[in-house]
Parts: C-alpha cells; sequence; structure tokens
C-alpha cells in the first residue's frame, strides 16, 4: 500500500496529482451527499422522488453509523505515510478500516444503478466514479488495500440491508407526513 500511495504528499511520485486526488476524495465525502439529498429532498415535488431520495438519505446515515463502529472496534491506524489534511472528519477517522469513502461509493453506486434510469455510459461513469473514489484513497495514501477492498464489500452489502428495509409510505407513515407538502 505505501509503494501504491504515489500521492499522499506533494513531493511523492505523482504529488503534482495530489489536488485532483482531493477532489475526487470531496466527490465521495459525507457532507456533500447528505446535503445534496437532504436539499433534493426538501425540493422535491413527486412522492415517487422524496421515496427514493428518502431511502438515500437512511442508507447514507447507515453507513456513516456502520463505518464509525467498525472503525471504533478495530482500531486500526492510517498508513504513517498519510497527512491528516482531510476534508472534515469524525473523531474516529483516525482509523482506516474499513474506508468510509469506499463504502459510500458502493453503495451509492448500486444505489443509483437501482434507482435512477440512466443511459449506458453515465452508468459506465457512476461504476468509474465509484472505482476511482475506491483507488484515489490509497493513491492519496490515506488507507490500505485491504481497508478499502472491504469498505467496498461492505458498502455492496448493506445496499442489499436498505433494499431489504426499504421505508415506503405504507412501512413508515410517520416519516414521510413529515416530508409531504
Ligand atoms: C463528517 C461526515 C458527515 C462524514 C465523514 C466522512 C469521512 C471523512 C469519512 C472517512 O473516509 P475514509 O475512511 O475513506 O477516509
Amino acid at each position: 500500500s505505501k509503494r501504491l500511495g504515489v500521492c499522499a504528499g506533494e513531493g511523492s511520485a505523482w504529488g503534482s496529482a495530489r489536488p485532483l486526488m482531493k477532489v475526487i476524495e470531496v466527490s465521495g465525502h459525507g457532507i456533500p451527499w447528505l446535503l445534496g439529498t437532504f436539499y433534493g429532498l426538501c425540493q422535491s415535488d413527486s412522492s415517487a422522488t422524496r421515496e427514493v431520495l428518502l431511502n438515500l438519505l437512511f442508507a447514507l446515515l447507515l453507513d456513516l453509523v456502520l463505518v464509525a463502529v467498525v472503525k471504533g472496534l478495530v482500531k486500526r491506524r492510517r498508513p504513517t505515510h498519510n497527512k491528516m489534511d482531510m476534508f472534515v472528519t469524525i473523531s474516529v477517522d483516525k482509523y482506516s478500516f474499513p474506508s468510509g469513502h469506499a463504502t459510500r461509493a458502493a453503495l451509492v453506486c448500486r444505489f443509483i444503478l437501482h434507482h435512477l434510469v440512466l443511459a449506458v455510459p453515465l452508468r459506465v461513469l457512476v461504476v468509474l466514479w465509484a472505482l476511482i473514489v475506491s483507488i484515489s484513497r490509497v493513491m492519496l495514501g490515506r488507507h490500505n488495500v485491504t481497508d478499502v477492498l472491504f469498505g467496498l464489500l461492505l458498502g455492496y452489502a448493506l445496499y442489499s440491508v436498505v433494499e431489504y428495509c426499504w421505508l415506503s409510505p405504507l412501512s413508515a407513515p410517520a416519516l414521510f407526513a413529515l416530508w409531504s407538502h
């Protein structure tokens, strides 16, 4: 993993690509996804859209909690070559197993592919985004390869849990009443 951390610092082999990697990092961060989903929820005027966005919000929150619990239990330190200059972190983010970006990327990728009707090139872009976010975690030196691989598996599996617990106006009427205008 250390050898693959080619953007871990400005002086690293691919140090000039670090700013781009950090933009990719923000694209997979929890805050833009949570704020964007919440904003969409407030703006949506169709009940079908609200249902999808409410479940996406639930999925993102579940993911944050699950990753925080696993990080807190495993307590694996981030690689020593990592510079802790990440955009907004919480206390457990000093730990690296699993990668929260990788779980979110896999979860959101599956969610989008199942719930949005997209042309094939866009579907391919969504999968590529998830892969690039994941690979960038190792290139930035934030994670070991195993953190990212486990994160991807966890996010993939978590999507199945979200589908199983799918919130609908029938199963969670009080929640939907909050968002009906
Ligand atoms: C503060 C909020 C809402 C989310 C934290 C997102 C975050 C910083 C996750 C850590 O990701 P990695 O484990 O991939 O470094």
